[in-house]
């Protein structure tokens, strides 16, 4: 007999591409919904789950129950790694926690981290203690509009010779390419991001860069600030896991044959910077400026001003910064500035002493 399975929900997308800002936008329409979210990052700081956790001021009160239990608020933090690499001692283990509770869960989505490769997570669906309670309702793979159009993740000489020309500091990075080919090559819908940034010729160059990978019959969805509508994005119904195995990568060899070196995400550096109270325009500057130098994809935290009851999330996305206030500092919490710094050849000292110098001290 067959159950009613778990739908599970895989997102998965490049350091920064929005697959955050998605989750937290299917949690607020998913009315009534019980959700249990798993969330995977590469630095060393939860800030994902923070900002999917904290609920902000508009947040209405018919938003999706996430589902608790072991975890606080119903979100399952993954151990610091990439969960390509953690399957079995991180993945599974959280998996069989919601199995065994399954008539509390309608739906299970998961966030990956920027540099994890969806085929070995949705390979652990045909697991035999998950897969008879779960299946993959589909793989999301989230782009980044304007990185995409930009040539970041170029493959041919003459885009990549007109990206070296535009901009020294995002050189042309053929672990990237095989990132965005990998992550776009298991997707069962493909989500353009940032599409409020797209000119009609950018989306031209995005689709010719996603349809160079995914078949015809995955749809691509263009999507600004995570405003999706759920049935587009939920109820896809792949069954991802029965065909994944045919699904050819880049990093199948390293996979099958257990060696976890020498995969993209080991090229990277990625470290937390801790800071006292900053001034914001301060520190804003010295990031735009080691953004400019060095080869920074994502730096992401929250920043703790003097005298201000509210804590500020920074965002820098190749050279975007957004900089907002998110909610009140809790009394619980301590306050201070945290930044998780994520690129290669980066050196911590030096980057930890410039952005140093926006640190304000108590008076
Ligand atoms: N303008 C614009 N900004 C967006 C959009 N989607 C996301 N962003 C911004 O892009 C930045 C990164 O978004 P996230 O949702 O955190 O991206 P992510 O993929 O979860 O990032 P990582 O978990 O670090 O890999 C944030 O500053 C978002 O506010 C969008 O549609 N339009």
């Amino acid at each position: 007999m067959q159950l009613n399975k778990i739908p599970a929900t895989v997102v998965t997308g490049f350091l920064g591409s929005g697959k955050t800002t998605l989750l937290s936008n299917v949690l607020k329409q998913a009315k009534g919904k019980r959700i249990a979210v798993i969330v995977n990052e590469f630095g060393e700081l939860d800030i994902d789950a923070d900002l999917l956790r904290s609920c902000p001021l508009e947040c209405e009160d018919d938003a999706a129950q996430m589902v608790a239990g072991d975890a606080e608020n119903g979100i399952y933090e993954l151990a610091n790694g990439c969960i390509c690499c953690t399957v079995e001692e991180e993945f599974l283990p959280v998996m069989q926690q919601l199995v065994a509770r399954r008539d509390d869960i309608d739906h299970i989505l998961i966030e990956t981290s920027g540099l994890a490769l969806p085929k070995p997570l949705v390979q652990a669906f045909n697991w035999p203690d998950i897969k008879q309670y779960c299946t993959v309702d589909a793989v999301i793979t989230v782009v980044d509009g304007p990185a995409i159009a930009a040539g970041r993740f170029a493959n041919d000489e003459e885009r990549v010779q007109a990206q070296r020309l535009a901009d020294d500091s995002l050189d042309h990075d053929p672990s990237l390419q095989e990132l965005l080919d990998d992550q776009l090559s298991a997707a069962d819908l493909v989500v353009v991001s940032k599409n409020d940034l797209l000119s009609d010729d950018d989306q031209t160059k995005v689709a010719a860069v996603v349809n160079r990978i995914v078949p015809s019959e995955v749809k691509t969805a263009y999507v600004s600030h995570g405003e999706a509508e759920l049935d587009v994005l939920l109820g896809i119904e792949s069954a991802a896991e029965e065909r994944i195995d045919a699904v050819h990568t880049h990093h199948d060899h390293h996979h099958d044959h257990g060696e976890h070196h020498d995969h993209a995400h080991d090229h990277f550096d990625s470290f937390v910077l801790r800071f006292g109270d900053v001034d914001s325009e301060k520190l804003q500057q010295q990031l735009k400026t080691l953004i400019a130098e060095n080869n920074i994809y994502r730096a992401k935290g929250f920043a703790s001003l003097p005298g201000k009851p509210m804590r500020q999330v920074f965002q820098a996305v190749g050279k975007r910064l957004d900089v907002h206030f998110d909610r009140l500092w809790q009394a619980e919490e301590t306050r201070q500035t945290q930044l998780v710094v994520i690129g290669k050849d980066l050196n911590e000292a030096e980057l930890k002493a410039a952005l140093a110098q926006a640190e304000v001290q108590p008076a």
